[in-house]
């Protein structure tokens, strides 16, 4: 009877905590055809990645992709797996840790920091009820992909809420607004370029590459290829790049429909037959290096620049666990925890914390 009158235990698990979760794309438990199989599987059923009607799609997907791509996919894979595992995972658990060092500081005891994949595990609905468990009533979600595209990010964000349609108490939930012109990302972003020519020595030209979407998909309202050109557009001002200077390119074509042009593939192997000095490729839309980047651009993307004449071809690694970056994420997140912590109002640590990130990246930042 008393029951009825006190409070469900819940309540009294206090202080409630908030979530972060990271989410990224996911990448298969081994480089094996059996583990890239159900990877691919997951991935390739999402209505938001192929948009074909689910009928035809099915018949597609089963009869032939299933049968061919798991095999031809897991050899990439092998060539760029670690000792730890999948580069994607690896760096995205880094990153989790690193961000999580860098906001325990200013809130301890009242975060938990963690990861999740949209395909493959850890699941975001794994990973949401842990953060349930750890008595997280409030939770933000950032999408690893600085530039929105229904494929990716309105993925991430329809998980989340198909998991919480199954959830008698939701946590309240904040995701991350795209942050493709955000002046810390791009300052990240810039300062990985400068610190590898650095090192290299500065190209004669810079590919900014980014992951393609179907041609289509910019016809019914998706933004990403605005986002991906801004992006571009904001990296080469901070590098002081005039136009003749720089490419913006879209890669990893699937399948035979049109995606956005120019194809990454089309530009190197064009610039290959310039016989161009140096090509400086950098990848500003992944934020952690993976088979997109490492297979692809760094392997596929040399071999075939040489094979057309060019000399030499110099990979600039992913944001992965840069400073820079680490602290943007660190920046994003704190955007969202001041709405919560200041009930809305208007709060200066915010700016500060901005303007923070931007003084260390004009130190880093300083032009060869
Ligand atoms: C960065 C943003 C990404 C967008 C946009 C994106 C769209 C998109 N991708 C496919 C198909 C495949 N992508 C694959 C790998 C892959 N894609 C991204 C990111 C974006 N995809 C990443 C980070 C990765 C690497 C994962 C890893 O494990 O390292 C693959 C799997 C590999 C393969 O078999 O080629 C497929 C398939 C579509 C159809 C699409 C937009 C509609
Ligand atoms: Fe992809
Ligand atoms: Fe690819």
């Amino acid at each position: 009877m008393a029951r009825f009158f006190t409070e469900p235990a819940f309540a009294h698990q206090n202080p409630a905590k908030i979530g972060v979760l990271l989410v990224n794309l996911g990448t298969p438990e081994a480089p094996t055809a059996a583990a890239v199989r159900p990877y691919l599987r997951q991935f390739l059923s999402d209505p938001r990645v192929v948009e074909i009607p689910k009928p035809i799609w099915w018949l597609i997907l089963n009869g032939i992709i299933l049968t061919v791509r798991p095999k031809k996919s897991a050899e990439k894979y092998a060539s760029i797996w670690t000792k730890e595992g999948s580069p994607l995972k690896v760096w995205t658990e880094k990153q989790a840790k690193l961000v999580k060092g860098l906001l325990g500081e200013s809130l301890p005891g009242q975060l938990v920091v963690d990861y999740a994949m949209r395909y493959g595990n850890p699941s975001i609905e794994s990973q949401i009820a842990k953060l349930k468990a750890a008595n997280c009533q409030k939770i933000i979600i950032v999408p690893l992909y600085p530039q929105y595209a229904a494929s990716t990010t309105a993925s991430v964000n329809d998980e989340v809420y198909r998991v919480l349609q199954k959830t008698r108490f939701q946590p309240a939930i904040r995701t991350v607004a795209p942050y493709f012109d955000h002046p810390a990302y791009i300052a990240a972003l810039a300062q990985q370029v400068r610190s590898h020519w650095q090192v290299n020595g500065r190209g004669d030209h810079l590919l900014m590459s980014f992951h393609g979407v179907p041609r289509y998909t910019l016809s019914k309202g998706d933004p990403y290829h605005c986002h991906a050109l801004k992006t571009g557009r904001l990296l080469a001002e901070a590098l002081e790049l005039t136009p003749e200077q720089y490419t913006v390119a879209f890669q990893s074509r699937f399948g035979k429909a049109e995606w956005l042009k120019p194809y990454t593939s089309k530009v190197i192997d064009d610039l290959g037959k310039k016989h161009i000095g140096q090509l400086d490729v950098f990848c500003p839309g992944f934020v952690a290096d993976c088979l997109e980047t490492l297979e692809e651009i760094a392997i596929e993307g040399k071999h075939d620049f040489v094979s057309a004449g060019g000399k030499k071809y110099n990979f600039i690694p992913c944001l992965n666990d840069q400073p820079l970056w680490i602290s943007t994420l660190e920046t994003l997140i704190k955007t969202e925890l001041t709405g919560w912590l200041t009930n809305g109002k208007a709060d200066s640590r915010n700016e500060n914390q901005l303007n923070q990130t931007l003084s260390l990246a004009k130190t880093l930042n300083t032009p060869n």
